[in-house]
Order: C-alpha cells, then structure tokens, then sequence
C-alpha cells in the first residue's frame, strides 16, 4: 500500500513531519513517497503541480496533503499560484466528495468561539462537493465590460455552474452519510436567487426519493451561517456546494476552537481520496513551529478509515490526540489558562506518546 505525502507551503512541513511521525509510530510498515506541491513545486520546478508529482499523487493508494499557498505567490499569473496545485489535484483524480467532520472535543469546550452550554457535544459533517461550482466554471476572467451600466469599464467575472450528474453523485454520498449517523441531512443552496443553486436544491430533492429515512430540509445559506454560530447542534449532515462549502467549514472550525483542529477527506467514486487538515499553510505563523498538527495528524487517521480500511490505527491515533488534550497540552490557537502551551513539535512528540 502506498501512501504519496505532499507537505507543500507555509506550516504544511511542519505539520506533516508530525503526523509522518505518528504513522512511523504505528508499528507498522507504510511505503511513502514524499513530493514537492504548491510554491515549493514552483519553487524547485517552475509548476505547483509538476507532472512528476501528479503521477506519484494518480498511483499512490491514498495521499497525504499539507496545504499550498504563500502570499509571496499571489502575483503570479492564476495558473502558477500554488491553490492551483490542490484545485488541480482535486479535478485529475475526481475527488468530488468532501468531507469535514466539526467536532468538539469536550476538552475544548472553552476554546471555542461560542458558549459551552451552545457548542458541548458538537459532532457535525459538512459534506462540500469539491470539482465543480464558480471555482471550476467557464468561461471566467478580466475583460472590458462588454454591456451593462458600467460597459466599457474593466470587470472580473466567473461562472457558477452545476450538472445534474454531479448534484446526484455528491446528493447520494450525503444521503449515504446521513444514513450512517442519525439520518438528518440539511442542503445548503442559495435557490431563492442563483438559477445554479435552484437547480441543486430540485435535484437534491429527486434524490431524496430514494433515502426515504433521512429527514432532508433545505436551508438557505446566509441562514445557515448564521445557524451554524447560533444553535450548530441543530445541524447534522450538510450538504452544499464547493464554494458555500469551503466557507461554511472555515466557520464551523472555529466552533471547534480553531481551525487547526478540522481534518478532511477528500474521495473519489471508489473511496480513493486525499487527507488534507481543512486550513491553508498560514504563512502568519509558518517557521515559528506553533501551528496545531492535530488537524494533519487527524487526517492521517481519516486516510487509514476511509482509503486503507486500517479501522483499528485511525482508532488508536484518535483516542491519543484525545489523551492529548485530556492531559491539558495546547498549542497557542487552542490555549487557555490553566492548560499548558506546548510547540508543534511537542504536541506531535505528545501524541506519538499517547499510542495504545
Ligand atoms: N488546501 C489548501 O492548501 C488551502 C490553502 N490556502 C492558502 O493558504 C494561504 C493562507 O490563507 P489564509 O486565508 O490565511 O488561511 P489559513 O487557513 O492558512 O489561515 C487562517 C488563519 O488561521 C490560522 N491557522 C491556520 N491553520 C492553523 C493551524 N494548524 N494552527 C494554528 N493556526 C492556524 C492562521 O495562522 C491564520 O491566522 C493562502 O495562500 C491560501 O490561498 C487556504 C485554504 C486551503
Ligand atoms: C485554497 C483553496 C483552493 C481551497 C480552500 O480554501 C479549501 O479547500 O478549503
Ligand atoms: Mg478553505
């Protein structure tokens, strides 16, 4: 079994040598293969996402991902900018089924951003569809506004845009979700005024036809966000498209105490995925060996569930991150008085420890 590892950009090495540590702690043999991604690629290779990299991503079994970014890169022309790296990797291996699982570790009830007595026992998933939507659409770009009120004048633009197929594979996957927890699914769209996102809540509702034991209700999206930092327990399954997604997650993160705390998988059609944490490589605090690892070291966990049917390690590395914080180390974004601040490198050490 191969697992291709991609550190990437900003905190990506850091926390990837953490979780590269708790999978060698494992006791058992993985074949890995490191390669550049992102600015680094660019960097080594003049390509975020050279040829060589994609390949060893395509044949591996499972892939390991850090994050890509570094605001150092942002004038470079879009298709050199290291986001195109995991944006392109998302698209040539199909991975349109995103998972982010917010959960609340009850240890961290103080960290998060809400009350406890709204947040203590939070256990949600945000299911993204991840290939498609305004990130993917066509045509898009800067151009002289060629009509309208301002025509003449420079304009960016870009396209939202959904298939039927791709909302009845990502409606299914969600459906199924539901299924496997307590059979509630909300569809977050944006229907009362995107032609896109009417679309998607009609289809989401055919789907439903044939999971008649989940609950689906519809929610619009300024209302969901909203929900989500006024009562995110009543929420269960989500379901929405890849931008809403991408945002949503970002705020019920927080809810979790901090983002570095959110794990992803993201799967193709036969299981085959990439583990990624759900932040980017926040070039604020790279070098500085402070970021929380948990996220990447949790992703680890998802891959050995989801990809590698190794059920009983992603068990043993959950219960020590949970050892962790029950033994009260924290990395700065998740401290609180009481607790005791620990580095990047410590938390990893800690966890490696904590193995049953
Ligand atoms: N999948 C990926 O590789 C992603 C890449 N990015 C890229 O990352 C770069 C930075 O983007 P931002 O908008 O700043 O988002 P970000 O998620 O990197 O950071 C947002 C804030 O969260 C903090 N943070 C993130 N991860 C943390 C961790 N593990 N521990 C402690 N604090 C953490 C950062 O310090 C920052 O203050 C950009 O180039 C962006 O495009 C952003 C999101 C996803
Ligand atoms: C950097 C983007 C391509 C993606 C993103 O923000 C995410 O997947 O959460
Ligand atoms: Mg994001």
């Amino acid at each position: 079994m191969k697992i291709a590892i991609l550190p990437g950009d900003g905190i990506g090495p850091e926390i990837m040598n953490q979780a590269v540590k708790v999978m060698n702690a494992l006791g058992e043999k993985f074949e890995t293969e490191t390669v550049p991604v992102g600015g680094a690629a660019y960097a080594e290779q003049g390509h975020p996402l050279p040829e060589s990299t994609l390949k060893v991503a395509k044949e591996a079994d499972a892939i390991l991902f850090g994050a890509v970014g570094d605001f150092k890169y942002d004038t470079l022309e879009r298709s050199l900018r290291p986001e195109q790296a995991i944006l392109g990797l998302r698209k040539h291996l199909g991975l349109f089924a995103n998972f982010r699982p917010a959960i609340l570790y009850p240890e961290l009830a103080g960290a998060s951003s809400l009350k406890p007595e709204i947040v203590s026992g939070l256990d949600i998933m945000i299911v993204r569809e991840l290939t498609g939507d305004i990130y993917f659409g066509q045509p898009r770009g800067m151009r002289e506004a060629p009509d309208g009120p301002f025509k003449g004048s420079r304009e960016g633009f870009d396209t939202m845009r959904y298939s039927e197929p791709e909302i009845r594979r990502i409606a299914h996957v969600a459906f199924q979700a539901a299924q496997k927890r307590s059979k509630r699914l909300t569809s977050v769209d944006k229907a009362n005024v995107l032609e896109t996102f009417q679309f998607w809540r009609d289809v989401v509702t055919d789907v439903h036809k044939e999971y008649k034991d989940v609950k689906l209700d519809h929610m619009y999206v300024d209302n969901a966000a909203m929900q989500l930092v006024r009562a995110p327990k009543e929420f269960d399954v989500v379901v929405t498209g890849n931008m809403f997604g991408d945002i949503l997650s970002d705020a019920a993160a927080m809810l979790t105490g901090s983002i570095g705390m959110l794990p992803s998988a993201s799967l193709d059609a036969n299981n085959k995925g990439l583990y990624e944490p759900s932040h980017g490589s926040a070039p604020d605090i790279a070098g500085k060996d402070i970021a929380n690892p948990l996220a990447q070291i949790l992703s680890l966990a998802m891959m050995l569930r989801y990809s590698l049917a190794k059920t009983e390690q992603a068990d043993r590395i959950e219960a020590a991150v949970k050892s962790v914080l029950k033994q009260g180390l924290r990395t700065v974004d998740i401290y609180e008085a009481g607790t005791t601040k620990v580095s990047t490198t410590q938390m990893g050490d800690a966890v490696v420890k904590a193995l049953a």
